[in-house]
């Protein structure tokens, strides 16, 4: 399966990087990617074919991955559309609906839609899926095997779910390094040097999310296991619910998620 993906930044590095550590060779993959320096990057890092031609970069594709920014996706869909050789189209744009970009290649069918992460870098992304029903089955089973080569997958039946998806996962990361970051400032505050507030915050991360992932208990359970009756977890915690953090972060979760549906409108009048 040959690939190629339109837009070469950060997401389709997390891909690319995450694709031949899973056994992909160079060669299967292509990047049309308008930034010189970018490309340069592309294939120095990775030793793929870069190339800012849009027709030579998919001439030998079956899969073409649409990686570029959900604003340039609009005019690069009226370039793209009149190239294309019904290959399946892969978006991993935030917010952009399925029917709209059908509609921009010119009613084309074979679109699949997905929201990954950056943690594909290290094959521990996880990505939501979604197949509008023109789409046949072996094209799902292809979309899915490029998505499980950087980690785990899961199918929304709903389009909509997306949205969700991405206020999640999509943008988990950056919720996860902002704790993360917050640990290890308090924890420079304390006196432990960078280094050690790092190694620390960071396999605290590691190890919880590896001891809930495999535990049947829930993570309710698992945060009372930590904490001692008059002890320092459970002051902690009841500071930061006095300060009603989780309220305050499943409210930024919302906005992400409203933001998405405002993109859909937006590029849906396009
Ligand atoms: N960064 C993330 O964590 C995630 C991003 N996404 C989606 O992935 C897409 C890409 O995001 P990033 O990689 O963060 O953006 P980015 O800005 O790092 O990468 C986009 C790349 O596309 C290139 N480009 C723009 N127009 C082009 C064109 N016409 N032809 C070829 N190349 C072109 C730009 O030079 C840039 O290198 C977005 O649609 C975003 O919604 C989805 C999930 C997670
Ligand atoms: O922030 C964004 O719009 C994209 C979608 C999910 C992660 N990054």
């Amino acid at each position: 399966m040959n690939i190629t993906f339109i837009g070469g930044g950060n997401m389709a590095s997390a891909l690319i990087s995450g694709l031949l550590q899973q056994g992909f060779a160079a060669e299967q993959l292509q990047v049309v990617e308008i930034n010189a320096e970018s490309r340069e990057k592309l294939k120095l890092e990775f030793g793929v074919w870069a190339t800012h031609d849009l027709a030579d970069g998919i001439a030998k594709s079956d899969v073409v991955l649409l990686s570029v920014k959900p604003q340039q996706l609009y005019e690069l869909a009226q370039e793209l559309a009149p190239l294309l050789r019904d290959q399946l189209m892969i978006s991993i744009a935030a917010g952009i609906r399925a029917s709209d970009i059908m509609r921009w290649l010119g009613d084309y069918g074979r679109v699949v839609r997905a929201m990954p992460s950056t943690p594909s870098l290290v094959r521990l992304g996880v990505t939501g899926l979604y197949a509008t029903s023109s789409v046949n089955e072996q094209d799902r089973r292809n979309a899915e095997s490029i998505l499980a080569a950087v980690g785990s997958t899961l199918w929304v039946e709903e389009e909509e779910m997306l949205h969700a998806v991405t206020a999640i996962s999509g943008s988990g990361p950056a919720y996860v390094f902002y704790f993360i970051e917050s640990m290890q400032q308090a924890g420079i505050e304390l006196g432990l040097t960078p280094i050690q507030a790092r190694q620390l915050s960071l396999q605290t991360f590691v190890g919880a999310s590896k001891l809930a992932s495999m535990s049947d208990e829930d993570v309710v359970t698992l945060r009372a296991r930590v904490s001692s009756k008059g002890g320092t977890t459970e002051l902690a915690i009841q500071a930061m619910e006095e300060s009603d953090i989780k309220c305050k972060i499943m409210a930024a979760i919302h906005a992400a998620s409203v933001r998405s549906h405002e993109m859909s409108d937006e590029f849906g009048r396009k």
